[in-house]
């Protein structure tokens, strides 16, 4: 089985936070990109999101040709993906509305053209249950900001052949990414299954009043958050052993994942819950503006990338290592 993997136009369907995400990636790598979203006023506000994005994305560096002009905005589902080589679902994270779309979005596109979904923790085999030519669709699972964070994990579903796999993991190569094919289609993939386990407690902390937004904030980016850039949890905690390394760390460690630290299933949302997070979280905000915090972190995730892949190349290692 083939599958178009020299792409030229990108599709993306759902321009909200991450649809126009990859909008900016693909422009950025030189792409034309046709967008779809059914919201009134969504051309403009996709639009803004990718001129709030370009600086970063020329900092970075834009492939030859690259120009926000190349994005063109239409109003039907079969315009945006007919003559599309790849297209990229960002819709709703809402079961019947995926299952419903795709169905619609497979029927107009090329045979061999691959679909991606941005879904956070959907089965494919699910949502592609209704879909023309189901062999070429996948999950491909990114992070924000999308233009410029490079994983993105690749799931498959019952129905989709190992060659779209393989073809959607070198679209995104293409596309600066660092695909993680996932193997086994789970809910939540790899990635949010760890998020969401750190993303519980904190909402626990809140709840049991131990700590405000702000404060759980801190213990994440002046101590793991610095480190998991370059190294994640296994490594970091083989180091943490000494000379004798995990065997060393499980036995001294270990003990401690008995204790009830942690409480895992989720706190119930009540209204308190959710207006001290809201509340914490406007206090963080202060007066900035949600986009010049973005490009705020865009600054600090280039320098970062900068840092890492400088220091990676010092030790031998090449970026995606
Ligand atoms: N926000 C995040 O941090 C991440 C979200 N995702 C996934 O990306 C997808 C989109 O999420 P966000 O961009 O955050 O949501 P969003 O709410 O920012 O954007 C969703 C967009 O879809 C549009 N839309 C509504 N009905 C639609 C339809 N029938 N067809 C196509 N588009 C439609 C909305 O007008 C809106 O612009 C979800 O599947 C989500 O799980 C993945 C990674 C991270
Ligand atoms: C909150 N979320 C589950 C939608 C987050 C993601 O899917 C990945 C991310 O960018 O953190």
């Amino acid at each position: 089985m083939r599958f178009i993997t020299n792409i030229k136009t990108f599709a993306a369907l759902g321009s909200g936070v991450i649809g126009s995400g990859w909008v900016s990636r693909a422009l950025a790598h030189g792409l034309d990109v046709v967008a779809w979203d059914p919201a009134p006023g969504a051309e403009a506000a996709l639009r803004k999101r990718v001129a709030n994005a370009w600086a970063a994305l020329e900092q970075q560096g834009l492939a030859p040709g690259a120009s926000q002009d190349r994005l063109r905005f239409v109003t039907t589902i079969e315009d945006c993906v007919k003559d599309a080589d790849f297209i990229q679902e960002s819709a709703p994270e809402r079961l019947e509305l995926k299952l419903q779309l795709h169905s619609q979005i497979s029927a107009a596109a090329k045979p061999d053209a691959l679909i991606g979904s941005s879904t956070s923790g959907l089965l494919p085999s699910e949502f592609y249950e209704g879909s023309t030519h189901p062999e070429r669709c996948v999950v491909g699972h990114p992070f924000n900001p999308v233009y410029l964070l490079p994983l993105v994990e690749v799931v498959g579903g019952k129905n989709t052949a190992p060659e779209a796999i393989q073809a959607a993991i070198e679209v995104y190569e293409s596309l600066g990414m660092r695909p993680l094919h996932v193997r086994k289609e789970v809910p939540g993939f790899i990635a949010d299954r760890l998020l969401e386990a750190l993303w519980r407690e904190a909402l626990h902390l809140v709840n049991d009043g131990v700590a405000t937004t702000g404060e759980i904030d801190d213990a994440i980016r002046f101590g793991a958050g610095l480190r998991w850039s370059f190294m994640g949890t296994f490594l970091t905690y083989t180091l943490a052993g000494g000379d004798a390394g995990m065997r060393h760390f499980m036995a001294q460690f270990g003990p401690a994942l008995q204790l009830p630290w942690t409480y895992l299933p989720a706190p119930e949302l009540t209204e308190k819950l959710i207006d001290d997070v809201v509340d914490g979280t406007s206090e963080q905000l202060g007066n900035h503006s949600i986009s010049a915090l973005e490009r705020y972190r865009d600054d600090c995730l280039l320098a970062v990338l900068e840092a890492v892949k400088t220091t990676k190349a010092k030790h031998g290692m090449n970026f995606a290592e």
